[in-house]
């Protein structure tokens, strides 16, 4: 059919829907516009913008046969109390099913403090696993082997220290550096701007990451050294739009800042990997994720002159909204993320986490977790979702919302580009104060009710306080303090003090890479809060600046 016929049949059509419309108004609150036709996409070239799984732009996924050939890793974020209670949580995922591992680290490991230290009073074990030397690591993986699984781990400033304690459990159990695959997320920029566990101040912290790149691709080359996350830029109240774009802006920043430090972009790009949130809205979810590829592979070939595929291929962690689970109803968080896992599925994510009923509560019990693995083994085996490739594409909606979504992220992205980068952005609150705006604008339409969410501000009901949450149990920091203490006199601290000397002197020079010198002080058995401590003594703290 020819344009002007399709425009001819739209005019006949929307004629129709005056009549319609007369007898029910559309809703109010949805978008303008409730039907796509070819027209819609008439700029969109099938090879340039769209092409085949698998190749250059990546629009239908990065691998050519997608999960036809393997499921995306099912990796349930987990960890809490001790390593002793990560450590079964662990091995109950991988006997249900789980094909990866994902680890959460409470607040003082996330902040580089031992449990011993009387600022993580009251916060050791809480929101993860309380990691503060080789030896917890070493119960943490315990009867898993590390040649085999994968595991992620969520940890930032100190991401350096968690991976050399994670390198030298796998040697311990004789498993060499270049067999390990897994991720750190490692990504500071989103934690000065969304998510708020940093120590270092920007310079320092970007010399860490690239210090891990440049190591890496040398003695890990299977590790995915940094995963640049959108999800807590969401999470804070972004826009689908926002979270890429901010979030490709952060991924450009450490790319310059490696090539800036002498690295050749083919040599670490093809292990930069990304992290996005399902939200509830499917298909412009879906959307996100395509136009997500398609921008990081242009970025990637024609701003940093990238050869190799892997350096333009985004390939991504998916977790399912947390910020959008109901404490009302919970049980109604079941449907939200299966369908926030569809959307994840049909965008091609690579490794998946789904939230759990119990998340808007407390820390998920065992059996909320399993039905929450149980949701993406039901859209893996039983959907279909997963046996075509890219199904959306050629949707009309769905290619023209894919094309407005890279065009908005574009706008942004070339604004950062003029304040200076992704660095420079944050340091003047930009990025912080666009977030804000998006964040107010929802909660404005939650509480006019523009915006429904059942059970919250339509359809409430008279409820009873659950029941069966899990808590953690408040002894474990007292446990934790004396087995820390424990160790302590157990080990050479003559040893652990030539180690943090020597971390120290290295720190004070620009051109030394610190991992090697944090490798051997884990090995020593300093702690999580040493190390740290001597990072902090050089490089100082970054202070956070309120945007108002
Ligand atoms: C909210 C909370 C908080 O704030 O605290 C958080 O942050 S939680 C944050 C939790 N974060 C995470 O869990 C991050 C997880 N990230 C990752 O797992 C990674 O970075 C990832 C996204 C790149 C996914 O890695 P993965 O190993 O699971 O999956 P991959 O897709 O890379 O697949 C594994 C290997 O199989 C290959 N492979 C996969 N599919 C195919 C296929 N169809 N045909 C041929 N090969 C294939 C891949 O190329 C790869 O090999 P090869 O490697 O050789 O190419």
């Amino acid at each position: 059919m020819s344009n002007e016929n399709i425009q001819a049949g739209l005019d006949k059509y929307n004629a129709t829907v005056e009549k319609a419309t007369a007898k029910f108004p559309a809703r109010p609150h949805i978008p303008e516009q409730g039907l796509y036709t070819p027209l819609d996409i008439q700029e969109t070239d099938y090879a340039q913008d769209i092409g085949f799984p698998g190749v250059y732009p990546y629009t239908r996924g990065v691998q050519p046969t997608m999960y036809r050939g393997r499921f995306w890793t099912m990796r349930m974020y987990a960890g809490f109390s001790t390593a002793e209670e990560s450590n079964k949580r662990y091995r109950y995922l991988i006997e249900s099913g789980a094909t990866g591992l994902s680890c959460a680290f409470d607040l003082p490991t996330q902040i580089g403090y031992d449990s011993t230290d009387a600022i993580s009073e009251g916060e050791v074990g809480k929101v993860g696993v309380a990691i503060d030397s080789l030896a917890d690591m070493e119960i943490l993986f315990d009867q898993i082997d590390l040649g085999k699984v994968s595991t992620s781990m969520t940890i930032n400033a100190p991401a350096s220290v968690l991976l050399a304690m994670y390198i030298a459990v796998a040697e311990k159990q004789g498993v060499s550096a270049d067999k390990l695959k897994g991720t750190i997320q490692n990504d500071i920029l989103k934690e000065y701007a969304a998510r708020g566990t940093y120590i270092f101040p920007p310079r320092p912290s970007m010399r860490l990451i690239t210090n891990i790149f440049e190591y890496c691709s040398k003695n890990v080359p299977n590790w995915n050294t940094i995963s640049i996350s959108g999800y807590h830029i969401r999470e804070a109240g972004s826009t689908a739009s926002q979270e890429i774009a901010f979030t490709i802006a952060d991924g450009i920043a450490y790319v310059e800042a490696a090539i800036k430090a002498g690295l050749s972009v083919d040599d670490f790009a093809g292990r930069l990997s990304f992290f996005w949130n399902a939200h509830n809205n499917v298909l412009e979810e879906v959307a996100k994720f395509r136009a997500s590829r398609r921008i990081w592979a242009k970025v990637m070939k024609e701003r940093f002159k990238a050869e190799k595929p892997k350096s333009m291929m985004l390939r991504v962690h998916t977790q399912t909204a947390g910020s959008m689970l109901t404490a009302q109803q919970p049980n109604n968080n079941i449907v939200r993320v299966a369908l926030q896992t569809a959307a994840a599925v049909m965008g091609g994510t690579q490794s998946l986490h789904t939230n759990s009923r119990d998340e808007a509560l407390a820390l998920p019990t065992e059996d909320s977790v399993m039905v929450a693995l149980r949701t993406q083994q039901i859209v893996a085996y039983e959907s279909g979702l997963a046996d075509v490739i890219d199904p959306l594409a050629g949707s009309y909606y769905v290619e023209a919302m894919t094309n407005r979504i890279e065009k908005e992220a574009w706008e942004y992205i070339k604004k950062i580009d003029d304040l200076g980068g992704a660095v420079a952005a944050i340091e003047k609150g930009y990025i912080q104060k666009e977030i804000q705006d998006s964040a107010y604008k929802w909660q404005m339409d939650v509480e006019s009710g523009a915006r429904v969410i059942v059970g919250v501000n339509k359809f409430q009901v008279e409820e009873e306080a659950p029941k069966n949450l899990l808590r953690v149990d408040a002894s474990v920091g007292e446990k934790q303090k004396a087995k820390v203490e424990a160790m302590k006199a157990k080990r050479d601290n003559a040893a652990v003090q030539a180690a943090l000397a020597d971390l120290k002197k290295a720190c004070s020079d620009e051109n030394e890479n610190l991992m090697p010198h944090i490798l051997s002080a884990v090995k020593t058995y300093a702690t999580l809060g040493e190390i740290c401590g001597v990072m902090r003594e050089v490089f100082g703290e970054y202070e956070a600046h309120v945007n108002l």
